[in-house]
């Protein structure tokens, strides 16, 4: 499953520099990272609108869009998907209940 994932991001990461011609990824990568971050807002809120609704169907398609424009955000910043699952596993095993708690 995650491996999809994984795949998904070498691929985005390898549209660097790719011909925008071509290659969605490398279009809106070539805009720079404030557009990534823009269009992944919009997809997000997109997402948001379907969640609310309640239409599986459709909350699945813009999850969908919203895992890939994180992908393309992340890499406009140069950060990988292998830090964000790191950050997720350093996470493992705490509550986020206690991590909060801890906060204050
Ligand atoms: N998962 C995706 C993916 N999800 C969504 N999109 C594209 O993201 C775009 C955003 O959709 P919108 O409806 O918001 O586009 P729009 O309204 O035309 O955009 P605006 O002009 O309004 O900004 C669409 O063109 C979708 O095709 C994706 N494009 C690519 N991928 C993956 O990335 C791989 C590489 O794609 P290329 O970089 O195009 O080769 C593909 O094989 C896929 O696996």
């Amino acid at each position: 499953m995650s491996d999809t994932l994984t795949r998904l991001a070498a691929t985005v990461a390898a549209r660097k520099g790719a011909d925008p011609e071509t290659s969605w990824t490398a279009k809106l990568l070539a805009k720079g990272p404030e557009k990534a971050a823009e269009k992944f807002g919009e997809e997000a809120v997109e997402a948001i609108i379907e969640a609310v609704k309640g239409d599986r169907a459709r909350l699945t398609a813009e999850a969908a869009d919203v895992l890939y424009h994180l992908l393309v955000m992340l890499t406009a910043r140069d950060v990988t998907l292998a830090d964000v699952l790191a950050e997720l596993e350093r996470r493992e095993g705490t509550s986020g209940i206690a991590e909060k708690a801890a906060r204050k």
